[in-house]
């Protein structure tokens, strides 16, 4: 494979409009739909794009160009992306583009079944979640029965894989059961992946390669699929957001979109369009790496908007440390993914969010 250098590659992808502006101009209604497969407060729309340009207005976001870092695992020198970005696009990853390809089809084909088929075929240690990404530690859905606004709900629904634990799932369904292979071999590519990430920035940040093995485990790999189903109100007060503004929790998280676009980043003050490139993979760091580099990188903040008239298929593979690995930085006290586990869930529970790395500053 031809190594491409390291640099904040602006000439491969150039002020290409995302989707969601290509379709401004499609009226909701056209495209109104209450596919029996959505989540039933999902299924309601109106012919008015008022509530997404009024988010527009709020929230703009840079799109004249697209800086974010293209790295590629020959030269390494991600140093950078993850100091000043926290999020970079992989090229030569090694997952076969027929792989990926497959990957979505399946993800499709199992998000299109009827939403009850949904929510009684995927059993542990498998799960189906709608209206949030937040689960609670077993990995179950959080409760969105007794939801009666759109207020607070994100416009998504998900499965939970944790790998390790994908070979006990059992399944009569032929969809579910070719997905579930699919994902298992997807599985193995990204914690090779992950690994290989993980090793340059330890290098990168010239920590010891031996110290830092047990922050990441393999074990500890989950793949999230998720669909964002196309969103059109004329309410304000509906949320537009596939998914709120957050970090990722993770060492690493590794994401795999289809081509619609919607994920957003923020540098500093601005946001910015991480837009589909095909056959790239976008890599975010977490909570975990910003405190393993003790600040050093980044936990990128970021968000999902949903599309007016098109759903939107991602992959995500998270990774975390290994069980009981303490982490020790000098600005934060020494604490485990445990630790920080626990205070996420009371923190969703107690103040409604996720405070995160704040809670363990020293
Ligand atoms: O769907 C995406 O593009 C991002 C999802 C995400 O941020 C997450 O699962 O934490
Ligand atoms: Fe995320």
């Amino acid at each position: 494979m031809v190594a491409v250098p390291f640099s904040w590659l602006l000439i491969c992808y150039k002020n290409q409009p995302p989707a969601q502006q290509q379709d401004d101009n499609l009226h909701c209604s056209e495209k109104k739909m209450a596919s029996e497969s959505y989540p039933p407060l999902f299924r309601s729309h109106t012919d008015s794009t008022q509530a997404a340009d009024l988010d527009d207005q709020l929230n703009p976001v840079h799109d004249l160009e697209d800086p974010i870092p293209l790295v590629d695992l020959q030269s390494l020198k991600l140093g950078e992306a993850c100091e000043f970005w926290g999020i970079f696009r992989l090229v030569d990853h090694g997952v076969p583009p027929t792989l990926l390809t497959q990957l979505e089809e399946h993800a499709k084909a199992v998000f299109s079944l009827p939403f009850e088929s949904k929510q009684s075929l995927i059993t542990s240690p498998l799960s189906y979640f709608w209206g949030t990404p937040a689960l609670t530690p077993s990995g179950a859905a959080l409760s969105t029965k007794g939801t009666s606004t759109l207020q607070n709900i994100n416009w998504v629904e998900g499965l939970n894989v944790p790998l390790a634990q994908l070979s006990q799932f059992q399944t009569d369904n032929p969809t579910v059961a070719s997905f579930s292979l699919v994902l298992e071999e997807y599985g193995k590519h990204l914690a090779r992946l992950a690994t290989t990430i993980f090793e340059a920035m330890v290098k990168s940040l010239g920590m010891d390669p031996i110290e830092s093995k047990s922050h990441l485990s393999n074990s500890t790999g989950v793949v999230r699929v998720y669909r964002y189903p196309p969103h059109c109100s004329n309410s304000a007060s509906a949320s537009a957001w596939g998914m709120d503004v957050h970090t990722d929790s993770s060492v690493l998280s590794i994401l795999n979109q289809d081509d619609v676009g919607g994920l957003e980043v923020l540098k500093d003050t601005e946001w910015f369009n991480v837009n589909p490139i095909p056959s790239t993979l976008v890599v975010n760091l977490g909570d975990m790496m910003q405190a393993i580099s003790d600040d050093k990188y980044k936990s990128v903040k970021h968000r999902v908007k949903v599309n007016r008239s098109k759903e939107r298929i991602s992959i995500c593979y998270f990774v975390f440390p290994g069980e009981g690995s303490v982490i020790r930085s000098s600005n934060y006290k020494p604490f485990t993914y445990s630790d920080f586990q626990k205070e996420v869930q009371k923190d969703l529970k107690t103040v409604g969010y996720k405070v995160g790395l704040e809670r363990f500053k020293a």
